[in-house]
């Protein structure tokens, strides 16, 4: 599960849909994440973001089409298959150990990916320095705000040196500036570390500079992909994106 550069490899999905009785939640979607980037997935509310999370991380499986990374097909495989695999996910909630410190946190997720006790410490301390956690790493988790609890589970996650990283709204609770921040560290750590990152995220200012590629979704179905400043000047994007936050 470490992150090899010299591997090249790709999480994707391919004209994958979901429904729920009758609702097409994910309709056909298909999008892929190379390790190192962030892909930003992004679009109103309903329109089928932590639906196509779960497809990825294998909390849902597709009615039709596919998950693939690289050549092999994932989408019957489980969660936990898909985690050792490579694939991680973290939640709105943010799931810590709350009577452990955030440093003990992040060091049990590294012990956990199998680094040995020296690795997974100095795995810990560079991961909340790059999170902008060293203040706090030595108070038990459950003495930490919403969004600082979210944040350790992003560490643990990244701790855990996976390839691919599926966060759903990291920076949810948090203003602008704290979530530009947040995400800026998520991808200079990604870029370091070659790992791949889709996030989920509702707030377009907040993706426009993060962010390498986004991909919008409205109703299940995806509007466009491309570099956020040919997505943000997109006319579709402006009517149903930025119309409904007019
Ligand atoms: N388990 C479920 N059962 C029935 N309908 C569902 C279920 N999960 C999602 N849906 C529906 O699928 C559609 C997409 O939901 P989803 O949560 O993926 O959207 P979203 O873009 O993540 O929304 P939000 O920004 O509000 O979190 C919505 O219409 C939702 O009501």
């Amino acid at each position: 599960m470490t992150a090899n550069f010299d591997s090249p490899s790709v999480l994707s999905m391919h004209d994958a849909g979901v429904h729920f009785d009758g609702v097409k939640a994910v309709d056909g979607v298909s999008l892929s994440v190379s390790r190192g980037e962030v892909l930003g997935l992004i679009g109103p509310n309903g329109s089928g973001k932590t639906t196509t999370l779960n497809l990825l991380s294998g909390m849902l499986r597709p009615t039709v089409g596919a998950v693939m990374l690289d050549d092999s097909d994932l989408s019957r495989l489980s969660m936990r298959k898909r985690v050792h695999a490579g694939v991680v996910r973290t939640y709105q909630s943010g799931r810590v150990f709350e009577r452990l410190t955030v440093f003990e946190n992040v060091e049990v997720a590294a012990l956990g990916a199998g680094l040995r006790r020296g690795a997974a410490r100095a795995a810990a301390r560079s991961t909340l320095t790059q999170l902008g956690l060293d203040d706090v790493a030595d108070l038990p988790a459950d003495s930490l705000t919403a969004g600082r609890i979210r944040t350790t589970a992003i560490a643990r996650a990244l701790a855990a040196q996976p390839r691919f990283l599926l966060l759903d709204e990291p920076a949810a609770g948090q203003n602008e500036t704290e979530a530009v921040q947040l995400i800026e560290s998520i991808r200079g750590f990604a870029r370091e570390h070659g790992i791949g990152v889709l996030l989920v995220e509702h707030d377009m200012p907040v993706v426009m500079g993060t962010c390498d590629r986004l991909h919008v979704l409205d109703s299940g179905r995806t509007v466009i992909e491309g570099e956020p400043q040919r997505v943000r000047k997109d006319p579709q994007v402006i009517e149903i994106y930025f119309g409904k936050r007019a």
